[in-house]
């Protein structure tokens, strides 16, 4: 039957059936419709879809698990939104890395790898592997820097800040670093026990980096118990992260409703965590915009790592920052800055309260440059002290910084990475936690061992340690980091005895990615002053 002769045919056919259709009133013409889209969807688009991306996608060679290629957004709900699930999804990729090899297709457009060459490529100087929106897209601090995505733009905001950060800068910084040191170590002395050093810490990396930023601290650490309401709210915020990754915009309108248009008391009430998230903003608000006021003034004098920031750069292009780009750097930076070196120090007093031996040989060494438990100390001493940095090293393997897969964007015009074309716009993906635990390269990968650093040859081990990153967009912060884990940790081992509180559990230090890691439970300890 010719085709025309067929289509009409089948029209007839139809007819009735349309004009059925047709006769119904509104409201059920558009139960119907919305029936038979949600029914063609989910049995005719998405197996075809599925078929597609499985067989003939560009992608369709790489290795990885079939289910994965359902839905992007399946994929995210399952893996970010569901509580049982979220901040997992790191450990099922080192999973799918021993199965299917160093290449595997983690989402319809996702590739992750597990090869250093690789990890290299993607991350170095002048990378044309951009920051994926697809990620870097939390509406709390997507114009701040660490969520710039234009490369361009990134280098830019990044050559403003790196003069505060340099090497020659943070050692400018030892009195401050020191002096946030001793209150924070006295502190301890003074709650004696029961002390939550999780929060401690935070609050000792929170006070360096808002002087650095405000020329005042927040003030965090005269708190009696180290919990300041806004360090509670820093802590929703950082929960809100999968969230706000997901539902990007909802999370945005919710957000803007509640700031403009609703008492804070109201907030509240409806919604406890928006309400703690709004007002750490606005703590960051306006500690920034009072810089900028002071700067616009003319006082050139003043201490903050946002002054350049405040004016256009015509050198590179780059405008004076908005008011919300300022508010998203403060948000950022303080919290680039603290969970992670906070993180740090915290898995290296529970493995040295977990390990007497270790402590023991940490102990002697600070002795050798600290003959009293309050003897000043310079930080390029601590630096030179092998079994602290390996301590340190060994801390930041355990805590990996920022553990997630760091997604880039694949440029336009695609690349082969191992052998496999990408085409433009597939987002690959690296996972620190993958290469920290690698078991060639890290024998034994799940024992704190800081004398694992202090063979002869660390290469290898040296290649697979990115607790920073790496290239262009390496962590801004890593110098002032590092500074902080030698002072704190050698004076606070070098001062204190310490031990974990009695309901600790090891599970309380099992953690899950919140964009940095999130532990189950804080670490609470004991500290006695050491007589000798
Ligand atoms: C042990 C402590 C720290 C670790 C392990 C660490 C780790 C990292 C990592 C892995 C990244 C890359 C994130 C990504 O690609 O999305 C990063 C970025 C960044 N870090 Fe750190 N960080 C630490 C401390 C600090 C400190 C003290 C600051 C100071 C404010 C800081 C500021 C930043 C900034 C601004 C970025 C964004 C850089 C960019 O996007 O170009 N970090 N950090």
């Amino acid at each position: 039957m010719p085709l025309q002769e067929l289509f009409t045919a089948t029209m007839a056919s139809a007819r009735p059936l349309l004009d059925k259709f047709l006769s119904y009133p509104p409201s059920s013409k558009l139960l119907y419709s919305s029936a038979a889209f949600v029914t063609s969807y989910v049995f005719l688009y998405m197996p075809i879809r599925f078929i597609y991306r499985v067989y003939f996608d560009p992608l369709s060679e790489i290795p990885g698990p079939k289910i994965a290629l359902v839905s992007e957004n399946l994929n995210k709900l399952y893996w970010i939104i569901l509580p049982w699930n979220s901040g997992t999804e790191i450990f099922n990729f080192k999973k799918w890395h021993e199965k299917y090899g160093p290449v595997v297709r983690t989402g319809p457009r996702y590739v992750s790898f597990n090869d250093i060459e690789v990890y290299n490529q993607i991350y170095k100087m002048n990378t044309r592997f951009a920051k994926s929106a697809d990620f870097y897209n939390h509406p709390s601090a997507d114009e701040s820097v660490v969520e710039t995505l234009n490369i361009k733009d990134a280098y830019a905001r990044r050559v403003a800040l790196a003069p505060y950060f340099s090497k020659p800068a943070v050692r400018k910084l030892e009195d401050l670093i020191q002096s946030k040191v001793t209150l924070f170590l006295n502190r301890v002395k003074e709650i004696g026990t029961n002390i939550n050093i999780t929060r401690g810490f935070r609050c000792l990396t929170v006070d360096i980096i808002t002087f650095y930023s405000y020329e005042q601290s927040f003030g965090a650490l005269s708190h009696p118990t180290f919990a300041p309401g806004w360090l509670l709210a820093f802590e929703s915020l950082i929960d809100s992260t999968g969230v706000q990754n997901v539902f990007p915009n909802t999370f945005a309108v919710i957000g803007f409703i509640f700031e403009k248009f609703l008492p804070r008391p109201v907030v509240r009430v409806i919604s406890p965590p928006m309400a703690d998230i709004l007002d750490f903003t606005d703590v960051c608000t306006r500690a920034v915009l009072s810089q900028k006021v002071k700067y616009a003034a003319g006082d050139r004098n003043m201490v903050t790592i946002f002054a350049q920031l405040f004016e256009d750069d015509p050198k590179r292009g780059r405008k004076a920052l908005t008011d919300k780009q300022l508010t998203h750097d403060a948000i950022s930076t303080v919290a680039a800055g603290m969970d992670t070196t906070g993180h740090a120090l915290n898995y290296a007093i529970y493995y040295l309260t977990k390990n007497p031996d270790a402590e023991k040989r940490l102990l002697e060494e600070l002795k050798s440059v600290m003959p009293t438990p309050t003897s000043d100390v310079k930080e390029e001493v601590l630096e030179g002290l092998p079994f602290l940095q390996a301590c340190i090293k060994e801390s930041l393997r355990f805590s990996h910084g920022v553990p997630g897969p760091l997604p880039r964007d694949v440029p336009a015009g695609g690349t082969t990475l191992l052998g496999y074309y990408l085409p433009g716009g597939t987002i690959v993906q690296n996972s620190a936690y993958t290469y920290h635990t690698n078991p060639t390269v890290f024998p034994n990968p799940d024992k704190w061992d800081p004398s694992r650093w202090l063979v002869k040859d660390t290469r290898d081990m040296e290649r697979h340690f990115m607790p920073f990153s790496r290239g262009s967009r390496i962590c801004i912060g890593m110098h002032l980091a590092e500074a902080e884990l030698s002072v704190a940790l050698g004076r606070f081992v070098r001062r204190f005895e310490v031990g974990l509180m009695e309901d600790v559990k090891d599970s309380d230090m099992e953690w899950r990615a919140v964009f940095v890691p999130k532990t189950r439970g804080m670490l609470r300890v004991w500290a006695k002053e050491r007589k000798e």
